[in-house]
């Protein structure tokens, strides 16, 4: 791995081992951006460093945690040492980078992502051959670095033992972020927690799928690509759990969460569905479900009704087998909140619903549009029956007939061995959701306008049609009759999709803020001042709210840890760079959309609008090495709306 390191000092940074290597960069203003991309995160990182600290401390070691391109943004070390650390580079804000400094514990780690020790003269430059540094980095849940923990001395000769113990130190703090990191990541999800031996289940070695409510992977983490010896992620990503054991999806929910808290052995298909070897596994539902039982997601092949993994506010109140009318109408309450035209909106839509009326959800980003279709679900009377939501927007073209109409065994290249049924067959019975529908290609919508017609399914290579029995819901943030006038969407299906409209209100219109808060911030009261400094009850109130409530949510989230069980004042609310537009005074309490806007100020403003979104964008994309992931967190925006605004401003990483 050094002399990889070398030579790519050499070849790709264009580095010359002799030139006497100049100060160390120091990116102060750097620090403070990649705290804040850090999120929540960042507090468990530096409580991870003080811990470290602690272990070894007086041993004249450093404890470093930097960004994912090598910036330090913690730093601990003793008093008396801090001014030699300093001379050699080793400080806040200070550029450990690669390309910038040759190989190092830091920028080799982050290069190579993997835990590294460079040892004194295997630096280099030079001058940093007086350094014995260990960088073991942090992943995310796509395996880009995160951030990374280093060790690092000054004129120490340790050995090979002492080195050791420090680098598996420091890649367990990272693998228990990492952990934590996936964990809030995928917490809507089902975590399937495995390893070949029971009793490590439950540890830190054990790896950990997420999975969706259909039982398909989403998630991956680092120790089980490695328990699966598998490469790539990628080969796992969107598969059904039942391809990857030896049993149906239902099955093995069903004997899981039978199981409770022991781990239940389970056999990894092999090639050819040959039995290969036996894991053992436990499924943690999302935490949204804790005081629920029953089903956890669905075999493809099965028509048993499933249990959709709720978010937590579409999530009833009472046991879902309760049938009780009013105990399911509490999913819908917990989404109005007070807002009273809210709640006279929702009555009528479920009113409709019920009559099998198909309801289109429209509203900004984050304004709860999936949620409010989930507890329309949860209300009405298929609350027992699936509720399958595709996003239309998410899907290649190519592949969107596949995955919503089905096909049959070997209907076209690449095409599973086993045909697959399709995301509308599999809402039979239930209801079907399609989240931005504004983005479906126009042969795509052709189809689904045959189906709702005639209410059957033809499967892609099948001549027989499947009678169909669904409820619809279609969601934008678009103006479908602007994509009609601009012939992107048949009119005719837009009059088929809108029996009744569902215009869901921004942030900022909403009667609730309050209430709001004081869910999403547990049971913080705004008007309390113990709770909420009146200063930061104002920066909330005047806010714009570009990305409504999934952004009040992370606000909140963020201001809570920051606060540290004190009142929250403003320097808590990390409104981030897409939400510290302040409404203008002159604007008063009125709504004025984004379209408003640019109408009355005219089209200079929009551009410089748009202009410095597609700055902020493009400068989010590149700060987190186009990792979409982690450029939509720290841009407070959901990984849809990123990619829908790069398909806008036609960014691409090329
Ligand atoms: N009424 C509500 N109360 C509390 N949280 C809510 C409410 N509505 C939505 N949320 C939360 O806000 C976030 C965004 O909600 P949701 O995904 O439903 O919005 P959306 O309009 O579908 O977004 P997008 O258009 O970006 O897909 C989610 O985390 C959800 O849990």
């Amino acid at each position: 791995m050094i002399l990889s390191s070398w030579e790519r000092c050499r070849n790709e940074h264009g580095l010359e081992k002799e030139h006497e290597q100049r100060e160390t960069v120091v990116r102060r203003e750097r620090v403070r951006d990649s705290i804040e991309s850090l999120g929540p995160l960042f507090a468990a990182c530096r409580s991870q460093v003080q811990h470290i600290f602690q272990n070894i401390v007086g041993s004249g070691h450093a404890v470093i945690l930097t960004d994912n391109s090598g910036t330090i943004i913690d730093f601990s070390v003793q008093s008396d040492l801090e001014a030699l650390f300093r001379q050699s580079g080793l400080r806040r804000g200070a550029d450990w980078s690669e390309d910038r400094e040759g190989t190092n514990g830091i920028g080799t780690a982050i290069t190579e992502k993997k835990s590294v020790t460079i040892y004194r003269d295997q630096h280099f430059y030079r001058n940093h051959a007086a350094l014995t540094c260990t960088g073991a980095p942090i992943l995310d849940v796509e395996g880009e670095v995160l951030a990374l923990f280093d060790v690092s001395s000054i004129g120490r000769k340790d050995d090979l033992d002492i080195l050791a113990h420090t680098r598996a130190l420091l890649e367990m703090s990272a693998r228990l972020i990492s952990r934590r990191n996936f964990q809030d990541h995928f917490s809507d999800q089902w975590i399937l927690r495995f390893h070949q031996d029971a009793d490590r289940v439950g540890l830190l070695e054990e790896g950990l799928l997420a999975l969706d409510h259909n039982g398909r992977i989403v998630g991956v983490d680092e120790m089980a690509l490695s328990h699966l010896g598998a490469n790539d992620r990628g080969e796992l990503i969107s598969i059904g759990v039942e391809d990857l054991f030896a049993m149906k999806a239902d099955k093995l929910a069903e004997s899981l969460s039978q199981s409770g808290r022991q781990a239940q052995e389970l056999w990894l298909a092999g090639g050819n569905n040959q039995l290969e070897r036996n894991l053992h596994a436990r499924l943690v539902e999302p935490a949204s479900l804790s005081k629920h039982s029953g089903l956890a997601f669905r075999s493809n092949g099965s028509a048993k009704p499933v249990r959709r993994a709720l978010d937590p506010v579409a999530r009833p109140v009472s046991r879902i087998s309760d049938d009780s009318v009013n105990v399911r109408q509490s999913a819908l309450n917990q989404i109005t909140g007070s807002d009273p035209s809210l709640q006279v909106l929702a009555k009528n839509a479920l009113k409709l619903f019920e009559h099998d009326v198909p309801l289109l959800v429209t509203g900004e980003t984050g304004v709860g549009k999936d949620s409010f279709s989930r507890a329309l679900h949860e209300a009405s009377s298929r609350f027992e029956h699936p509720f399958v939501a595709v996003n239309c927007g998410a899907l290649p073209e190519n592949l969107i007939e596949g995955e919503l109409f089905g096909y049959k065994a070997g209907a076209f290249t690449g095409a599973q061995e086993k045909g697959f049924k399709g995301q509308i067959l599999a809402a039979n019975g239930g209801t079907l959701m399609l989240d931005e529908i504004g983005d479906m290609p126009l042969s795509a919508q052709t189809r689904l306008l045959q189906v709702l017609e005639q209410r059957k399914v033809m499967p892609l290579g099948s001549s027989e049609g499947i009678d169909l029995d669904i409820r619809l819901i279609a969601a934008t943030h678009q103006s479908l009759k602007e994509l009609c006038a601009q012939g992107k969407f048949r009119e005719d299906l837009y009059f088929r999709l809108c029996g009744f409209t569902v215009s869901l209100p921004a942030l900022r219109e909403r009667e609730d803020l309050a209430g709001l808060v004081s869910k999403l911030s547990e049971g913080r009261q705004l008007e309390n001042e113990t709770d909420f400094d009146p200063d930061a009850v104002q920066m909330l109130r005047n806010s714009t709210w570009p990305g409504n409530i999934r952004q009040l949510k992370h606000v909140l989230k963020t201001a809570i840890i920051l606060a540290d069980e004190e009142p929250i004042r403003p320097e808590h609310l990390q409104m981030g760079p897409m939400g510290a537009v302040l409404r203008p005074p002159s604007m008063g309490d009125d709504f004025v959309s984004e379209h408003t806007i640019s109408q009355e100020l005219g089209s200079g403003l929009q551009s410089n609008l748009q202009k410095t979104e597609y700055e902020t964008i493009l400068s989010h994309l590149r700060c987190a090495k186009w990792n979409v992931s982690k450029a939509a967190r720290s841009l407070g925006l959901s990984r849809n709306t990123l990619y829908r605004k790069m398909k806008i401003y036609s960014i691409n990483r090329h």
